[in-house]
């Protein structure tokens, strides 16, 4: 039975939102774990652009299609903030990340963190992660059911702590262990059930998780201060924005602790949504190894990846079809608008990217793999200023998506040079969208030795 959230204000011409609580206690939790493409899409079909549903005991209103995407995302009379919405899902494990913050202060923390992502910036870390992905991969062991995603996962958070951290001299190999440990902790905890830190849950493994990987931060950074290196967390300790402003020491550990988990199971997914499409359509994987073993190169510069454009439309089509960040999280902090519905001060928003990216009415054959519909010629992404919006639109656009394209594009250059791969045609991957999306299976593929690595 439908119900509207809340009645409009006399004379407002706004309309109420309708929606549905879905079970009791869980509301519609499971059904988004289980499949959020089924969910959104009953919504959209009963109540249209806006409506609400609800996740273990919390009304959120779904905004769907990219007109109402764009609305909530430029945000023009500010009622909407990321830091009350996103809180309530990682708060207290990410904050003081940068997408956990608003207005001012998000403002300057941004032109500071700028500084980190420039093309030069980039440059270098291209430089520093070929060799540590040639080295991760001489450790991959090619079967006929390798799981794709399980090493995938292993082999960015090794990048992470190497080029985020520089490896942190010093430190042991036990200590590096135990904070990849905490990151996974804090990750997992963020989508516990029980939301108390009692023993031997996710929850508490989580809080514990933040102490250890606060500790460590505070532990290396003084040495970060004085040193000034190529690695992000020396980079952070020394960036100052164009007013001079730079970061607190605090401000440092939690953009550290924030950017490990932006950048790793975002990256992850998406190589392996790239590994399971190619595998399942071997011309698109020549055509891309064509253009990698024409660079003739273990270790391609930050331009020559940029030139692999093959990769670039696969790439593109993957994000689109398996969106890393399927919905981001707001709440209106007075009452506002969205598309002619009222929305009242104090609701929760997830804005659905992953939702417009499988919309018929803007991508013919949505389901279909088709790289090609990013070609100039076609250009289908730019029928709609949101209807492509993996990295998200407005103030709070992901700042590490030009370093995500180029670490994406140097580990599938790597992959595609040593190996080639098959997936059954009719492999569906079985997704878990309790966090991120990530498929259940560990994405089994038939991996082969193919090439002696190009040196
Ligand atoms: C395929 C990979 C990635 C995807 C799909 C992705 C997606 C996103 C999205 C959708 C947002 C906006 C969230 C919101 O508006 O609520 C975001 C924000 C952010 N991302 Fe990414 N991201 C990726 C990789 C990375 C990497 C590698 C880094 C850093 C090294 C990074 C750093 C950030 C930061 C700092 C923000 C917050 C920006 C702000 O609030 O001003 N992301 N990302």
């Amino acid at each position: 039975m439908s119900k509207i959230l809340a009645r409009p204000p006399m004379n407002s011409q706004l309309q109420p939102i309708s929606g549905r609580s879905g079970l009791p206690l869980v509301g519609h939790a499971l059904a988004y774990i289980r499949d959020p493409l089924a969910l959104m899409q009953e919504n959209w079909d009963r109540f249209g652009e806006v409506s609400w549903f609800s996740m273990v005991g919390r009304k959120w209103i779904a905004v769907l299609g990219p007109d109402a995407c764009q609305e909530v995302l430029q945000n023009k009379d500010r009622a909407f903030v990321n830091s009350d919405g996103w809180s309530v899902l990682i708060g207290p494990f990410f904050h003081g990340g940068l997408m956990l913050l608003d207005s001012e202060e998000h403002l300057r923390h941004r032109r500071i963190m700028q500084q980190a992502f420039t093309r030069t910036r980039i440059e270098k870390s291209v430089d520093a992660l070929n060799p540590a992905i040639d080295s991760a991969l001489d450790a991959w062991s090619p079967t006929d059911e390798f799981r794709a995603y399980t090493a995938l996962k292993t082999l960015t958070l090794d990048l992470a702590t190497d080029i985020f951290m520089g490896g942190v001299e010093g430190s042991t190999e036990s200590e590096i262990s135990s904070v990849k440990k905490a990151f996974v902790d804090c990750v997992q905890a963020a989508t516990s059930l029980i939301r108390y830190p009692v023993p031997g849950t996710r929850w508490k493994r989580g809080l514990d998780g933040r102490r250890v990987l606060e500790e460590f931060f505070r532990r290396y950074l003084p040495a970060r201060r004085n040193l000034e290196t190529d690695d992000l967390f020396s980079v952070l300790c020394h960036i100052e924005s164009e007013a001079g402003q730079r970061f607190s020491d605090d401000e440092v550990i939690d953009h550290m602790i924030f950017l490990l988990m932006a950048a790793h199971d975002t990256s992850t997914i998406t190589l392996s949504t790239m590994m399971q499409y190619l595998g399942q359509h071997p011309k698109w994987q020549d055509r891309c190894r064509a253009e990698s073993l024409a660079l003739a190169t273990s270790t391609p510069s930050y331009a020559d990846l940029d030139g692999l454009s093959s990769l670039d439309l696969v790439m593109k089509e993957c994000l689109r079809l398996v969106s890393p960040v399927p919905v981001m999280a707001r709440r209106a902090v007075r009452d506002t608008r969205v598309r002619g519905h009222f929305v009242p001060a104090g609701t929760y928003v997830s804005v659905a990217p992953h939702f417009t990216h499988h919309m018929a009415q803007y991508w013919p054959d949505p389901e279909r793999f088709d790289p090609e519909r990013f070609a100039e010629n076609r250009r289908e992404d730019k029928v709609h200023r949101y209807a492509w919006e993996p990295f998200g639109g407005g103030v709070h656009k992901c700042l590490g998506m030009h370093f995500a394209g180029a670490e994406i594009k140097a580990i599938m250059h790597h992959l595609l040079t040593r190996f080639d791969w098959n997936v059954d045609a009719d492999y569906v991957a079985p997704l878990d969208f309790t966090s991120l999306p990530f498929p259940s299976d560990g994405q089994p593929v038939d991996l082969r030795r193919r090439y002696s690595p190009v040196r």
